[in-house]
């Protein structure tokens, strides 16, 4: 057993009604049994679709329900409110990340029902200070979240002495973009600390179960919940994580691979998404179809359909890698046909784009390969060996450097500069998901408009 699952964190202190501790029976015996509290964060801007999709968490097996920072900045106190109302027998947190003013804050939240109250672990110490007196006088909790803290041991050490309820160990939804990781964070404070220690930051059930193992008593779970299609069927999942204390097993893989393997999973529309509407190139279709191009670009500068640059480039090219070619504007003669395709199969080659035209398209239909051109024509220039391969070359509207990453699909073909690319990759994920659960509120009768609030946050 972990030092740390002495200290049980029993939610019923944190009930301020007498109901509330009664119905918390079934959250203190999981404790007892070590399987710690799975604390659902709702991270949307819309009330209503919170409050369903809470119940369906509940249904899950959700014990706690925050009341998400987008949330309380979306609606207010009337969040927590309508929380406090709906489950009148729940934890309810109140994610406000509190920075300043800490008395009237924590007024506010706890006044509005919340149970416990999220203040930034970073804030100045008066604020902490008047954060926890408040806490006392409404009796509520104080979860200090030690989100981009720079020596957090020491910090969450400090805060317990100065009385602070919960640490709270949290890599922001910002930051796991860039590979930071909450489980490690985690690690840094297991053991160290006396009061429970809660884990937020893309935990899914695998990270659950490690959460528990690692000592955390309040696993919080935000996008791996509330952007599920299944509410019910992944907080199912997280819960079973945390019960067995053991996930799928995980792969290690290097940024690059994890890259690839996102860009597989997400299409084109996600990506561009993700890069705020940007990187698509204009005026391009696939030749083949539904295929998936996935691969860092070999760039080719050419000429009025001069093919030998762009054939030269299949020996430059690694496996994986996608040719880009730049035909300078020459959409009536064709630097490239179905021997060079063949040539690029046989190399390992992803994929060509082409800022022209391409020839033989039968063929190269039939060998069903990624090629996306511009337009398609029978004539072939000839080999003169004009332009050069792998200099920084525009294509169909982009910028494309060696090394850039290049996805297409049915949509188009997306350009992702070299040193974006693991971020983007898992922001376009992060849409999908969001998409999954939207597409199941469209399936249960909502439209899209309703969905996504249109009128409401139209710009003004
Ligand atoms: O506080 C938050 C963001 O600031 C989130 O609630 C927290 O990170 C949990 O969400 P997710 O599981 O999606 O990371």
């Amino acid at each position: 057993m972990h030092p740390r699952h002495k200290t049980i964190l029993l939610p019923c202190s944190l009930a301020s009604a007498h109901d509330r501790v009664m119905l918390n029976l079934r959250r203190i015996r999981s404790l007892v049994m070590n399987h710690g509290i799975l604390q659902v964060a709702l991270d949307l801007l819309d009330l209503d679709r919170a409050v369903k999709i809470a119940q369906e968490a509940v249904e899950g097996g959700a014990d706690w329900i925050e009341a998400g920072t987008p949330l309380i900045k979306s609606e207010g106190m009337h969040a927590v409110r309508t929380l406090r109302q709906q489950f009148p027998h729940a934890v309810i947190v109140a994610d406000m990340k509190v920075a300043d003013t800490g008395a009237l804050e924590v007024e506010m939240a706890a006044k509005a029902g919340a149970d416990v109250i999220g203040i930034l672990a970073d804030a100045d110490d008066a604020v902490i200070a008047e954060s926890v007196r408040a806490a006392r006088l409404y009796g509520v909790k104080i979860m200090a979240d030690l989100i981009n803290v720079a020596d957090p041991l020491a910090r969450a050490q400090q805060l317990e002495s100065f009385g602070v309820h919960i640490i709270c160990a949290h890599v922001g939804i910002d930051q796991q973009m860039t590979g930071k990781e909450s489980l490690n964070l985690l690690s840094t404070l297991s053991g160290q600390i006396n009061i429970p220690l809660a884990v937020a930051g893309g935990i899914d059930a695998s990270g659950a179960g490690d959460a528990i193992r690692n000592g955390a008593e309040i696993v919080i779970v935000g996008g791996n919940i509330v952007r599920s299609a299944d509410v019910m069927g992944s907080t199912k999942e997280i819960r079973r994580g945390m019960n067995t204390g053991r996930g799928d097993v995980r792969r290690s893989r290097s940024k690059e691979e994890e890259t690839h393997d996102i860009f597989m999973q997400v299409s084109a529309p996600n990506i561009t998404d993700a890069m705020h509407r940007k990187g698509a190139m204009n005026g391009i279709v696939s030749i083949c179809g539904t295929v998936k191009l996935v691969g860092k670009a070999v760039t080719v500068q050419t000429f009025a359909g001069d093919w030998a640059k762009p054939v030269e480039a299949i020996d430059v090219g690694m496996p994986g890698d996608v040719i880009v070619i730049n035909n300078d504007g020459g959409t009536h003669v064709a630097p490239w046909g179905e021997l060079a395709t063949l040539s690029c199969i046989k190399k390992g080659i992803s994929g060509v784009v082409i800022d022209g035209a391409v020839r033989d398209v039968d063929d190269i239909r039939a060998l069903k390969y990624p090629v996306f051109a511009k337009s398609t024509v029978p004539n072939a220039g000839e080999p003169k060996g004009m332009g050069e391969i792998n200099a920084e070359i525009r294509c169909c509207g982009q910028w494309v450097r060696p090394g850039d990453w290049i996805v297409g699909d049915e949509s188009g073909v997306v350009v992702i500069p070299a040193e974006q690319a693991y971020e983007v990759a898992r922001r376009a994920l992060e849409i999908r998901k969001t998409e999954e659960r939207i597409r199941e509120e469209i399936q249960r009768g909502s439209t899209l408009a309703q969905i996504a609030h249109l009128e409401k946050w139209e710009k003004r």
